[in-house]
């Protein structure tokens, strides 16, 4: 009797679960509050300043707040109208810069267009700049590293840790050049010995770029940019994007920059969409608020 021929196994990257690495980190950001708390007698506080009613923004500072408050840290929130001038979100900075209780400050992006985000983000304190999107701490991050990490490339980097035990030596490309992601992203792979490209809107043959990369991460905001033909066979794939695209039938759904089901069957590992690189963001916030809260109130550096 012949055999049936066997099917080849079909290669699928491994799933990075960024849900349950934001789950494992805010447990041990929990762990340390409450030591801290019972050694020192007081909490971190973080507050959040929304402005205006952008659906996609009250969200996320619900889910900021939700995710602070059950980390035992103190959460703060602070809602402008969208009319608020620029002048009334300064005052609030302003005030939250003098409050002794608040460790760490966010104003949540996007702002109305009446309200320049360089002239608020630059107004917080950076010993308090959560976020760190201010200069200072955009210089300690190209320099010598020690200011406070923006969110996002923060928790794509310990994703990457998850799948890559090195780093040093590998080519990296960020497809993406904003200041909230694509540029500290670079700045992080290159800190960790990586071999560094940016690609942007103006770069040529970004597949040929992509093909080059062992790690590859997509901040572009557009749905299913990256083909699964432009990836390197094996290479690491964080997609930071978070696209609502139509699903029909008057739905909705959320996408990457990557063509996940293109890309599962070359790629190494993979961040999926949700439940990847969206969730860390959230836990290196309160990461970010227990470091900010660590210095200022002489707390040493916390291992987290
Ligand atoms: N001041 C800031 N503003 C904004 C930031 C930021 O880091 N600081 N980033 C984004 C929005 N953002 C946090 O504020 C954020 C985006 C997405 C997620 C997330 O968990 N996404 C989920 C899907 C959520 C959904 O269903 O819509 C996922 O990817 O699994 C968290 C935070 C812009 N503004």
């Amino acid at each position: 009797m012949t055999e049936a021929p066997t099917k080849e196994a079909t290669r699928q990257a491994t799933r990075i679960d960024g849900k349950a690495e934001a789950e494992r980190l805010r447990l041990r950001i929990g762990g340390e509050a409450a030591r801290l708390l019972a050694l020192h007698g007081a909490a971190p506080g973080l507050a959040v300043v929304l402005v205006g009613e952008d659906p996609a923004s009250q969200v996320y500072v619900r889910n900021k707040g939700i995710a602070t408050r059950a980390a035992g840290l103190v959460s703060v929130e602070h809602r402008l109208p969208v009319s608020a001038s620029q002048a009334d979100v300064l005052a609030l900075v302003a005030t939250l810069n003098a409050d002794p209780a608040i460790d760490g400050i966010l104003v949540q992006l996007p702002l109305p267009q009446q309200i320049s985000a360089k002239a608020v983000i630059e107004a917080i304190d950076p010993a308090k700049d959560v976020d760190g999107f201010h200069p200072v701490n955009t210089g300690r991050l190209w320099t010598d590293g020690g200011g406070l990490v923006p969110c996002t490339p923060q928790g794509c980097m310990l994703l990457l840790a998850g799948v890559r035990e090195r780093l040093a030596g590998l080519n990296a490309l960020v497809v993406g050049r904003s200041s909230i992601v694509g540029k500290p992203m670079a700045a992080l792979l290159l800190a960790a010995d990586c071999t560094v490209t940016v690609a942007h809107s103006r770069s040529r043959d970004l597949p040929a770029l992509a093909r080059q990369a062992d790690i590859l991460v997509a901040a572009v905001g557009r749905p299913a940019m990256i083909r699964g033909d432009w990836i390197r066979p094996g290479a690491t794939v964080i997609d930071v994007g978070v696209n609502r695209i139509d699903a029909g039938q008057g739905k909705t759904r959320l996408v990457g920059d990557v063509a996940y089901d293109e890309a599962v069957p070359v790629a190494g590992a993979i961040t999926p969409v949700p439940g990847g690189v969206g969730p860390m963001t959230i836990a290196c916030l309160l990461r970010n608020t227990m470091i900010a809260a660590g210095r200022r109130r002489g707390w040493g550096e916390l291992d987290l």
